[in-house]
């Protein structure tokens, strides 16, 4: 690409390189090295979220080095920056993790502010876990730029007594050891191997599936997600997607020509059919919502409903990220989905051409092991289902990759915790018993605040061996590597009065994710006096700080707990400035 093919006066960043009033803004960019010509041409923001908090970040600095490549090859020029990340791994299990959902908005917001405030004209964004994913994407949905999205890539699996291994298996062993069936020495062993390498949490946890929705969804570039973060190979789709951006930004194709509800549906599709994390149906809301589009959790589970479940992943299944990578990765899947109508081909990718386009060529064949055929999945519909019902009339969610239909349901008095701290508590001390419904409330986003994930809790349930024996609700969230029946995001939440604020101990709750129905066995009548005597959303410990911030902001799970209102979506400009 020639930079005299760009009509500057339609870019943003003519606004800090053209003209004598910008003489002081130039004489920054002298000061950082760029020459005559490399300041009038097109400025790419480089996003990434690099730091030492986790794995999953380490390895985006060398990756980001590969991006700014592309875009000086095609006549560009990047500037990097990076932004923050709250990483659950590490955040799990304590007040830590109130700031992981939070932490989604300020990575969309600090980039958002980057962008505008440095005039950048286009964005080329690189996240490794979690809410940097989402948040990074809902960003250039945000701004509506030319956008090419990149991921950090997976870790590898660990190896520990003859099997590969992921963090999911640290976390059910600390419930093992607790219940007496795995000595400290082992857990010790398996902490050192599990997870061997930079990169995010190796199942289709939380980052895996959102890096899977990078590329349905036309952010990313195809197969771009796939190669574990330790390959170098990655630089390559890396250098390629500097030199996309570049591409988009002369077609002036931008976000939300990629980002409709097509393409949304396409990144549900994805979710369903590879048993993905149930923070999805948060995401996705979220991301829609960044450009208008209203595509809420119960839109996001009518895409489940129809969407057989036949890739073979962790924690419902068998496999890691990387074992898909090697027989072809996200792209076979989506050219499987194509072939069988299950995917819109005419989205516009990141890649400058429709899904169906950049689907040419791809095998559209099971590989019989890590994909099975789409006529013979391992379940007719999604790995993760919504359920609605007088306990959540805005829904829930919930993982059912790996559950039997047997399993399916699940009928039984609830025993009510407070918090996630108290429900941990007993669950270590074996305080409950086999057939309850175990109901963690005040978790969600304004409530919590920030609508923590519980895996600690989840693991330690299936670590005891009681994971099928138990079924769990609650108002806050799940880790992608949750498993059993975890039922999370039920709305609306204890906070603003919702019915899981009314439940007591041995109340029946009776759950059907064959049907999509959650039901407490309360009469109308009932639950009415009972709002009536409820005392209110309880206290929490965050009276100012971002924490109480976003507690004043946040909206419901069932949009996606974002924190700007509706209108804003089709109100935001920058591009067009
Ligand atoms: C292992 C699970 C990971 C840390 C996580 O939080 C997720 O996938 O949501
Ligand atoms: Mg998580």
């Amino acid at each position: 690409m020639d930079a005299k093919t760009f009509d500057k006066s339609r870019l943003v960043s003519r606004h800090v390189t053209e003209g004598p009033s910008r003489a002081p803004h130039r004489s920054y960019f002298y000061a950082m090295g760029l020459t005559e010509e490399e300041i009038h041409r097109p400025f790419i923001g480089v996003a990434t979220c690099w730091n030492e908090a986790a794995p999953c970040n380490i390895a985006l600095n060398r990756q980001a080095q590969a991006v700014k490549l592309g875009v000086k090859e095609a006549k560009g020029t990047p500037r990097e920056f990076t932004t923050i990340t709250v990483t659950d791994g590490i955040a799990m299990g304590h007040e830590g993790m109130r700031s992981s959902l939070a932490s989604r908005e300020a990575i969309a917001d600090t980039v958002e502010l980057t962008m505008r405030g440095h005039a950048y004209d286009a964005i080329v964004g690189l996240a490794g876990c979690d809410k940097s994913l989402p948040g990074m994407m809902m960003a250039m949905v945000r701004l509506n730029t030319p956008s090419v999205f990149v991921y950090g890539g997976s870790i590898l699996p660990g190896r520990f007594e003859g099997r590969d291994v992921t963090v999911q298996d640290v976390f059910e062993a600390v419930g093992r050891e607790q219940a007496g069936t795995l000595s400290a020495c082992e857990l010790e062993k398996l902490e050192k191997v599990a997870c061997p390498s930079a990169g995010a949490c190796g199942g289709q946890f939380t980052a895996n599936t959102m890096a899977c929705v990078s590329e349905a969804i036309g952010l990313a570039l195809l197969n771009s997600s796939g190669a574990p973060a330790p390959y170098e190979s990655r630089d390559a789709f890396c250098e390629a997607s500097g030199r996309a951006v570049m591409e988009l930004l002369a077609r002036n194709i931008r976000a939300r020509d990629v980002v409709t509800i097509k393409s949304l549906e396409n990144a549900a599709r994805v979710v369903a059919c590879t048993g993905g994390s149930t923070n999805a149906g948060l995401h996705l809301p979220a991301i829609a919502h960044e450009a208008g589009i209203r595509f809420d959790l119960l839109d996001v589970c009518e895409v489940f409903k129809s969407t057989p479940y036949f890739v073979d992943l962790k924690p419902g299944g068998k496999y890691v990220a990387k074992d898909l990578y090697e027989v072809g990765g996200v792209p076979r899947v989506l050219r499987m989905l194509l072939d069988k109508g299950l995917l819109h081909g005419d989205c516009m990718t990141a890649s400058g051409q429709t899904m169906a386009q950049a689907l040419e060529g791809v095998e559209g064949t099971a590989d019989g092991k890590v994909i099975h055929s789409i006529e013979k999945p391992l379940s007719k519909t999604g790995g993760v289902v919504g359920l609605k019902g007088n306990l959540a009339p805005e829904g829930a969610i919930v993982k059912v990759a790996g559950m039997t239909g047997k399993e399916m349901s699940f009928e039984g008095p609830a025993r009510v915790f407070e918090c996630e701290e108290d429900a941990f508590e007993a669950v270590k001390k074996r305080q409950y018993e086999e057939g309850e419904v175990i109901v963690i409330r005040n978790e969600g986003p304004k409530g919590g605040p920030g609508m923590r994930e519980m895996l600690s809790t989840t693991a330690a349930l299936s670590g005891q061996g009681m994971g099928k024996k138990v079924a769990l609700i609650t108002d806050g969230r799940f880790s992608g590597a949750t498993r059993g029946f975890c039922v999370g995001h039920v709305g609306p939440e204890a906070a603003v009065g919702g019915p899981i604020a009314l439940i007591r101990n041995g109340d029946v709750i009776k759950l059907n994710a064959k049907k999509g129905t959650i039901e407490v066995k309360l009469s109308a009548k009932e639950l009415k006096a009972r709002r009536k005597e409820w005392a209110g959303q309880r206290e929490t410990l965050y009276g100012s700080g971002a924490l109480w911030k976003y507690a004043q902001l946040v909206g419901g799970a069932k949009d996606g707990a974002v924190t700007h209102p509706g209108k804003d979506g089709e109100r935001h400009v920058y591009a067009d400035l």
